[in-house]
């Protein structure tokens, strides 16, 4: 356990990229207390009116911070500013402060029971439920006229600990103060890490024993194996400095196309959620788009969208793409993204229920209209567009998507290998379908059986796991065997190692945040394919993730064993 104390500790957590940084912690101060529950000497009307106010300037403080972050971190903050202003809560307050209590308690249980029912709506609602706690804190701060708890202003840089951060908080993170980030809560796939990602911080997520580090406490963060080590020796200090100083030197990473040392060419493509981001990707390098999102684009619709709807954002994507490769996945609704047309019902289990292409199916007009818009938008557009299917997990749903895209007018058709069962039948599944792409994030929270959103569980969500990769390369071996293309989209093909070893496996191109391109375009330079398989038999070899990144790492100082 870390203490003040001079000998070293090492946490372990999931970490975001492939940053380093050395620096003093400082940590998050602790929550506002809960208000009393002591009936108000105030009037209702009195208590209400600072109720109102206290809502209205936090949405616009909100609001604020989101109009100076921009980007990702803008909608997030908007989101939360319409917390805020949402009518349904409002009433809840003003009962409360009718019923006798104080503004700032009525605030704090209006919110704690708004939140409670998100918690149990499960999946994508109850990951909402943390920002619900940011707001009600600022909520509550601004009644008492006291700072909104935050992020900690020294004059010096430091690496921030906290639990989990809010949104608002990770979005208007001082990039020249923060020198990284460690949260003891969350899993890579928390808002948090999505944001960190985006803004390219060095972050290790879900470090358990992280709040026992202490103010001041020389921390070295390795984003790249996850690790936080605590009260260094001197020379592991030095050791990071020197690592971080040869990191700034290098030139600025290379653009053009992603390929490795021998010139074998590896497309780099983005992951995108909105055709918004398309500009941004761009400039990042990206070659095409190995994900688009669609559900992104409908997570509040309570209708299908109709086809017009559809065909207006997806030519708006395929626009931007003129002669390039567009991966398109049809609505992968359910567990983690649930969408009201398409998940009505209430699942014990939601990751392995009726999600991605099953969803679908039970609502095939959904599907036949999304094929449909897709058909339209590459029409009229110069894009080069495949289309695959989420979840699937039998050679007979691959059969039913190809066939049902090519009957309406789509030329290349694929899916998604997130599943054992697919990754298996690979060789199978590729004879029907033109291309796969591998969906780690999902591959690895069935393969280790450890549910993606979870923090308890973050430990397991590590795609090098030898059991993944080896699901892996059973999909890079059928490719190969069949003559087609094999990508990974999920966030392994943004850690730049775990990237250089999935193209030893068989992958073919990679796709990911545009943020990651830069590091994994320089990193796969480095090497040549043989030396890609080399690191992936030593991958495949280790007996857990930890060893197996450890292997390769330490095969990267030393010579080709060829
Ligand atoms: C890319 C993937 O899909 P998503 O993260 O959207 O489930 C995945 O599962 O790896
Ligand atoms: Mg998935």
């Amino acid at each position: 356990m870390p203490s003040n104390s001079d000998s070293t500790t090492l946490l372990r957590g999931a970490g975001i990229g492939r940053g380093l940084a050395v620096g003093p912690v400082m940590r998050m101060p602790a929550p506002l207390p809960e208000p009393e529950t002591t009936p108000s000497t105030l009037t209702p009307a009195d208590e209400l009116g600072r109720a109102s106010a206290a809502l209205q300037a936090t949405a616009a403080d909100i609001r604020a911070r989101g109009e100076r972050a921009g980007g990702t971190a803008h909608d997030v903050l908007e989101a939360q500013a319409f917390m805020a202003e949402d009518p349904t809560l409002a009433d809840d307050v003003e009962a409360r402060v009718q019923g006798g209590l104080t503004a700032e308690r009525a605030v704090f249980e209006a919110f704690a029971s708004f939140r409670d029912l998100l918690v149990s709506m499960g999946g994508y609602m109850a990951e909402r439920a943390t920002d619900l706690n940011d707001v009600s804190q600022r909520v509550v701060a601004n009644l008492r006229g006291v700072p909104a708890p935050g992020i900690p202003d020294p004059d010096f840089a430091f690496v921030l600990v906290a639990s989990d951060l809010a949104p608002a908080d990770t979005a208007l993170l001082d990039l020249d103060k923060v020198l990284a980030l460690v949260t003891s809560e969350g899993g890579p796939t928390s808002h948090t890490a999505i944001l960190a990602r985006d803004k390219a911080i060095v972050a290790v997520v879900g470090a358990a024993g992280a709040l026992d580090l202490a103010d001041g406490q020389t921390v070295i963060v390795d984003a790249s194996t996850g690790s936080v080590t605590a009260s260094p020796s001197a020379d592991e200090v030095e050791r990071a400095e020197a690592t971080l100083a040869e990191r700034k030197a290098r030139p600025t990473a290379p653009t053009g196309a992603g390929r490795l040392a021998d010139g074998t060419l590896i497309p780099l493509l983005a992951n995108l959620g909105s055709a918004d981001a398309a500009a941004d990707a761009v400039a990042k390098g990206a070659e095409g788009v190995g994900l688009f999102r669609t559900e992104f684009l409908f997570l509040d619709s309570t209708s299908a969208p109709t086809v017009e709807a559809q065909q207006e954002q997806y030519t708006k994507l395929l626009a931007a793409f003129p002669g390039k490769k567009v991966v398109v996945r049809a609505l992968d609704a359910g567990a983690d993204k649930p969408l009201s047309f398409l998940n009505d019902s209430d699942e014990e289990n939601p990751a392995l229920g009726l999600r991605g292409l099953r969803a679908l199916r039970a609502n095939e007009q959904v599907l036949r209209d999304q094929l449909t818009a897709l058909a339209n938008a590459a029409a009229v557009t110069e894009a080069d567009l495949w289309v695959m299917a989420p979840m699937v997990s039998t050679v007979e749903e691959t059969r039913y998507f190809t066939a049902l895209g090519r009957e309406l007018g789509l030329n290349t058709l694929g899916v998604m290998v997130e599943v054992p069962s697919a990754a298996l039948l690979a060789d199978r599944i590729l004879a029907d379908a033109d291309f796969a792409s591998i969906g780690t994030n999902d591959l690895t929270q069935y393969t280790l059986a450890a549910d993606r959103l979870l923090g308890s569980v973050a430990a397991f969500q590590d795609p090098w796991h030898p059991a993944v990769l080896r699901l892996v390369g059973e999909v890079g071996r059928a490719g190969q065997a069949l003559g087609k293309p094999v990508g990974v989209c999920g966030e392994a093909a943004a850690d730049p190692l775990l990237a250089v070893v999935l193209t030893g496996l068989g992958v073919t191109s990679l796709s990911m945040s545009p943020a990651a391109l830069a590091d994994v375009r320089a990193e796969l330079a480095l090497h040549t394919l043989e030396r890609a398989q080399e690191f992936a038999s030593l991958a495949l070899a280790a007996n857990s993730a930890f060893e197996a990144r450890a292997a390769v790492l330490e095969a990267t100082t030393a010579p080709s064993a060829s």
